[in-house]
Order: C-alpha cells, then sequence, then structure tokens
C-alpha cells in the first residue's frame, strides 16, 4: 500500500458538543428522527400563520428547549465500509457527555424528543459557548466552542473521541478547503455517483420566465468576438454530446450559452457575467467537451500519473461535485473521464479514482494542489483552466492557491492554455487581479449586468432586530409549509442555533456549514433535495453555485456583509426561469453598511425599495460608500474604465440603475 492511502481507523467525532451544560441520558433510538418528521403529527408545523412581511411576535430573548432525547446516531457500515450514523439517537448511556457548562439558562422543556442541551440566553451571538446540535444527522467534528473536556463514547464498535476544546474561528464560514492543514485522516468514502441513467439525466423543468433570458442585453467586449449561436445545433456538437443535452431536458440556450459557446470553442480566453441560475455551467462543459471529444481524448487506466486535459476549481465541495455530476451526464456514454476531488473525503480514495483515469479534474483549490503535489496528477496536458465562482476564487481567500495552481510544474503557461472564469459578480479589483491569469485579448461577456440579482426573484427586506429575527423566521415558514426554504445565517454556531430551535418547533431543519463533517453536509444536502428535511440552514459555504430543485425560498436571516454574497445567496431560488421569493432580515446595527448596494440591487431588479431602506441608504451614503468592503460593481469591463468610464456601453434602461450603475446615479 503506497504512503498516500488513509489508514482506515474508525471515523472520528461522531458527536460534537462543544460545551453542554449538561450531561444527560437517553434511550436508544436508532433512526430517530422522528421529531422532525412530518409524521409527527403534535408536531405539525404547517399550521397557517401570519404572511411574509409580518413583523414579528414577541420573542424576547429565550426560546423554549425541548425535552426529548438528544439525537445523536448510531453507528453502521454503509456499503463503501463507511461508519455512518444509523439515525438519531445516541447510545451514551455510561458515557453522558460532560462539557463545562455555558452561561445562561437551559431551556425550558416541552415535548418533541429533542433536548436541547445548549445553553443560551436565545442570542447566540453572545454566547461564547459554542453548541453542536443534531436533530438533522450528528454533530460535527471535534467540540467546538467548549472549554470543556476531551470526551469519549463508546459505542457497539469501539471508542471514539470527541475534543472538547478546540474552538474553531466562529465568525465566518470559511469555504476553503485546506486539507494540507494537520488534523485527523478522513476515511469518509462518499457514496458512488448514480449509475442510472435516468438519475444521471434528472433535471428540473425550466420556468414561465425562461424565454425572458431572450430580452437580456448582452455585451461582448475585446476584440474580434466570435458571433452567437440561437440555437445548440449551430454548436456543432458532436452525436453523443447533442444527445446528452437533450436527455438533461434543454431544448435551446440560454445567452450565456449563445455567447460563450462559440467563444469558447473558437479558442479564446473568457470571463463571463451571467446571473445566477442561467446556466453558466453547460457554457462552459459543452465546448470543452466537444472539444475533447474531436480530439480523441480518452481516459487511461494504466497511467500512474494522470494527465488531464481539464481542470475545473470552484470554492466549495457541494458546488465542485455538482459540476462533476454535470460534467458526467453530459460526457456519458464517451471516452471521457471527469473525475472529482475535493476535501472532507479519504485521499486514498480519491487518488485511486484519479488514477482509474482522468480527463476533467474538478476540485476544490486544496485537495487539488494536494493530489498534484503528491504527484499523481500531471499537469502539461492541461488545455482549459476554468475557474467556476471567479471572483470567490481570485478573492483574498483563495488567490494564493489560484497562484500555487498555475505556478504549479507543468502548467501550461497562460498562453498556451485556455482560461475560463464564470461568475454572476465581479467586482471591480477581482477583474483586475482576474487580467493576471487570462491572455491580454481575453473577451469579457457580460449578460444583464455585472453584479445584478435575478430579476426572476421576488426580493423583500424586513426590518427587524436581532432578537426578534427568530419569531419572524419562525412564522415566516408556518406558511411555507413543505415549500424548500434555504435560510442563511452568518456564522456556524448560529446555523446549529437556529436549526436546533426550528426542529424544537418541529420545522424539520437540516443544515451544513464548515463545520460539519462532509457525510453530514452530504446527508443534509440530500434530505433537503428530497424534501426530508425542508428548511436547510446555511453558512455562506452554500451561497455559491449549489442549483435545487424546488428551492421556492431564501431567508437571509443574517444578511451577508458583502452584495456579491447577497445575489448569489437569493440567486438560490429563481433559476432557470423559474420564480422565487427572497426575504431578508434588515437590522440596522449591523447591515446599514450593505443599505445602498442592497438599493441599487433591488431596483436594478425592478423590486420595490422600501422607504426606509432608502433612508438609511441615503444618510449612510459618504460614511460607507459603496460597498462596505469598498469594492465596486463593475458596469463593464474594467478595461474599458469600469464603473468610472466615460462612455460607458448602452446599458438597458430598466437595468441603468442596477449595481453597475454609477454611485450617483440612483440619487
Ligand atoms: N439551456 C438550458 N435549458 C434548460 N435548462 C438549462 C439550460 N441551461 C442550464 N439549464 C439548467 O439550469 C439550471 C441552472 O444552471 P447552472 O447551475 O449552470 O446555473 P449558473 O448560471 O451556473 O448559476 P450560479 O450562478 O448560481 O452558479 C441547471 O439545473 C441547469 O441544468
Amino acid at each position: 500500500m503506497e504512503n498516500w492511502e488513509d489508514d482506515q481507523s474508525p471515523v472520528m467525532s461522531n458527536v460534537n458538543f462543544g460545551n453542554t451544560g449538561n450531561s444527560w441520558k437517553s434511550e436508544s433510538q436508532p433512526n430517530g428522527f422522528k421529531n422532525i418528521s412530518n409524521d409527527d403529527e403534535e408536531g405539525s408545523w404547517k399550521n397557517g400563520g401570519s404572511g411574509f412581511g409580518a413583523q414579528g411576535g414577541n420573542m424576547g430573548r429565550s426560546f423554549r428547549g425541548g425535552d426529548g432525547g438528544f439525537k445523536s446516531f448510531n453507528s453502521g457500515n454503509d456499503e463503501n465500509g463507511n461508519k455512518v450514523d444509523g439515525g438519531c439517537s445516541w447510545r451514551g448511556g455510561k458515557d453522558g457527555f460532560r462539557g463545562r457548562g455555558g452561561r445562561g439558562r437551559g431551556g425550558r422543556g416541552r415535548g418533541g424528543g429533542f433536548r436541547n442541551s445548549l445553553n443560551s440566553e436565545g442570542d447566540e451571538n453572545d454566547n461564547d459557548e459554542g453548541f453542536k446540535s443534531d436533530c438533522f444527522g450528528r454533530g460535527g467534528r471535534g467540540g467546538r466552542g467548549g472549554r470543556g473536556a476531551s470526551h469519549q463514547v463508546t459505542d457497539g464498535e469501539g471508542t471514539r473521541h470527541f475534543g472538547g476544546g478546540s474552538r474553531k474561528d466562529d465568525d465566518e464560514e470559511e469555504g476553503k478547503e485546506n486539507d494540507r492543514t494537520a488534523g485527523p485522516k478522513v476515511t469518509y468514502v462518499p457514496p458512488p455517483p448514480p449509475e442510472e441513467e435516468n438519475s444521471i439525466f434528472a433535471h428540473y423543468a425550466t420556468g414561465i420566465n425562461f424565454d425572458k433570458y431572450d430580452d437580456i442585453l448582452v455585451d461582448v467586449s475585446g476584440s474580434n468576438p466570435p458571433s452567437a449561436i440561437m440555437t445548440f445545433e449551430e454548436a456543432h456538437l458532436c452525436e453523443t454530446l447533442n444527445r446528452n443535452v437533450a436527455r438533461a431536458g434543454y431544448v435551446k440556450p440560454t445567452p450565456v450559452q449563445k455567447y460563450g459557446i462559440p467563444i469558447i470553442s473558437a479558442g479564446r480566453d473568457l470571463m463571463a457575467c451571467a446571473q445566477t441560475g442561467s446556466g453558466k455551467t453547460a457554457a462552459f462543459l459543452l465546448p470543452i467537451l466537444q472539444r475533447l471529444m474531436s480530439d480523441g481524448a480518452a481516459a487511461s487506466k494504466f497511467s500512474e500519473v494522470q494527465e488531464p486535459e481539464v481542470i475545473i476549481v470552484a470554492p466549495t465541495r457541494e458546488l465542485i461535485n455538482q459540476i462533476y455530476l454535470e460534467a458526467r451526464k453530459f460526457a456519458y456514454g464517451t471516452c471521457v473521464r471527469p473525475v472529482v476531488v475535493y476535501g472532507g473525503i479519504s485521499t486514498g480514495y480519491t487518488v485511486q479514482e484519479v488514477l482509474k483515469g482522468c480527463n476533467v479534474l474538478c476540485g476544490t483549490p486544496g485537495r487539488l494542489l494536494d493530489i498534484i503535489g503528491r504527484g499523481k496528477v500531471g499537469l502539461s496536458k492541461v488545455r482549459y483552466l476554468v475557474l467556476d465562482e471567479a471572483d470567490r476564487m481570485l478573492d483574498m481567500g483563495f488567490e494564493t492557491d489560484m497562484r500555487k495552481l498555475v505556478g504549479s510544474p507543468g502548467m501550461p503557461p497562460k498562453e498556451q492554455r485556455q482560461t475560463l472564469m464564470f461568475s454572476a459578480t465581479y467586482p471591480e479589483d477581482i477583474q483586475r487581479l482576474a487580467a493576471d491569469f487570462l491572455k491580454e485579448d481575453y473577451l469579457f461577456l457580460v449578460v444583464g449586468v455585472v453584479g445584478g440579482a435575478c430579476s426572476d426573484i421576488e426580493q423583500h427586506i424586513i426590518q427587524v432586530t436581532k432578537y426578534l429575527k427568530r419569531e419572524q423566521l419562525l412564522e415566516m415558514l408556518k406558511t411555507t409549509g413543505n415549500e424548500r426554504t434555504m435560510v442563511f445565517v452568518e456564522t456556524k454556531r448560529s446555523a446549529d442555533f437556529i436549526a436546533t430551535f426550528l426542529c424544537q418547533e418541529k420545522v424539520p431543519t437540516t443544515s451544513i456549514h464548515g463545520d460539519r463533517e462532509q457525510r453530514e453536509r452530504e446527508k443534509a444536502l440530500s434530505d433537503f433535495r428530497t424534501g426530508k428535511c425542508p428548511v436547510l440552514v446555511a453558512t455562506s459555504v452554500a451561497a455559491r453555485g449549489l442549483d435545487i430543485e424546488h428551492v421556492q425560498h431564501v431567508v437571509n436571516f443574517d444578511l451577508p456583509k458583502s452584495i456579491e454574497e447577497y445575489v448569489h445567496r437569493i440567486g438560490r431560488t429563481g433559476r432557470c426561469g423559474n420564480t422565487g421569493r427572497a426575504v431578508s432580515f434588515f437590522d440596522p446595527e449591523p447591515d446599514t453598511p450593505l443599505a445602498r448596494s442592497l438599493v441599487k440591487v433591488l431596483s436594478g431588479a425592478q423590486q420595490e425599495v422600501p422607504s426606509w431602506l432608502e433612508e438609511i441608504a441615503f444618510s449612510a451614503h459618504g460614511t460607507t460608500g459603496f460597498n462596505p468592503h469598498g469594492k465596486v460593481f463593475a458596469s463593464t469591463d474594467t478595461r474599458r474604465g469600469g464603473s468610472f468610464m466615460k462612455n460607458p456601453a448602452p446599458q438597458p434602461a430598466a437595468l441603468s440603475n442596477v449595481a453597475g450603475a454609477d454611485e450617483d446615479d440612483w440619487e
């Protein structure tokens, strides 16, 4: 066995309690989940209530804890030999968790089978002591936030260790996969991707506004852009690709596909900006796959070093996995083999997958660099480098990794590869930075206005202080029934906290954030996709790219710090011509710096702008600037002068007030 192979020690850290004030006991309840399921009649949560936008009730600063057994899991093995959580019960009879108690009061009980072992007065932000709830699977790795002792829990199969004291930075979702940092070996092997044709090509229907894409103004800047195509036939895809496009339910290309496909086919570098949910993934996958097909690319199983022709990077594990599944779908029935590598799964497994043959290597930056560093992937044949969510890939979080990637031994210089960047947002400073990675004559494709929100999303901003947010959220969720809702919060701790709260209130909820183990993250997404848990509480790790059917609502429980993040978050709904709704809680205290950019995004997407928001935005003028981070949206290509250009390209009147407009336009 090579030294890169992971050892197969038991999976660690199945429950994570940062600092629980209680030790507790519970009877084992294999395959729990009961207390959050719709079967729980008593807990039916679809009981009417006031509509969106209603002012919250008087929740105050506390909430009730549940009385039932805290759910954890029973371990078992899945078909991959992975440890799995068999449900939501815990067998902690003789190993009650003990942490040093947090501050504040424990919850008061009500039925429902959920023990709220956290200690809080209801204000997660004031509470130093983290906790990890798990009504939706299991706790994450290692205790977070607690000063408590390490814990051991023995289950039927051995001893597990739980660090009680490690505290990670809780303020921001890292979104970043740094797999090279020290930590426990990860042995998780994800379930295999679907083999069934119907599952591979499963898709959701385009919405009533799909044809309205045709009305969006498109601008291509740069020299000699090729003409757009109007149909997929004009893309001259090979028969297999055409068949796969049809099986995916694509009848006509979206604007980013109409313009992007011929640009990529013509061998040009591209920076493309198009609204969320408008088909950017296929815009780069189809021409790339077509080229690989026409060149006769075929994966070779027999090489100890794989030399992919394509490298695709994206900022989060779930997104890169989604892109991989799209690549696999379009490459179905061809000899082209896409592979995905990302953190949180066994490196040994990942390397094995790569060595089975790899033409299209999809990865998060950390794991990608890791695999390259292990000498399993040679870069000399790379002809396409794709940065999805390019502005994120080039911001402070990932820029160093991207520079490492393009500077890795064997990576063809930018003159000898095609570099393609896609996003719905491109702050100007990032655009300038991006030019370092692109050939000088790259084309800049803008569908609509850079950084604009999709107008199929109905946006509402509600002024609410942090103490009333939870009640307001609950009120809203009572009206949405089983409709899928993503609730975005600022911190991982809040994600746990809110998810716990909703579970207690009988709202079937799951959560995703960077402190959850990969298996838990995947389970959470799967439960959300299937509707088992129609509410997903998420940090920014789920803000970008995720394409989940039936997401009718996005709630910004906490508004993000940047307007780009806002645009991506709300873009989880209203995709592909479907309509959606986004409700954001605006707490003047932390959110005022965002007011001006919010007003611009709202008006740009023809949304009603509340007068109180305009007032806040107006009075904030001159102190906070347009964007809290000093970034500004570019109205178009920075090579033309960006937001401050003298002779801007014509913009559609309807959009002239959007993010891209000059800062003074709306006043
Ligand atoms: N031409 C098309 N016809 C029908 N459906 C399409 C077409 N193009 C893309 N789709 C579907 O639209 C959905 C959104 O596409 P995709 O995820 O590529 O959007 P995106 O622009 O990358 O969004 P984001 O900015 O959020 O990453 C997907 O389900 C995709 O399969």
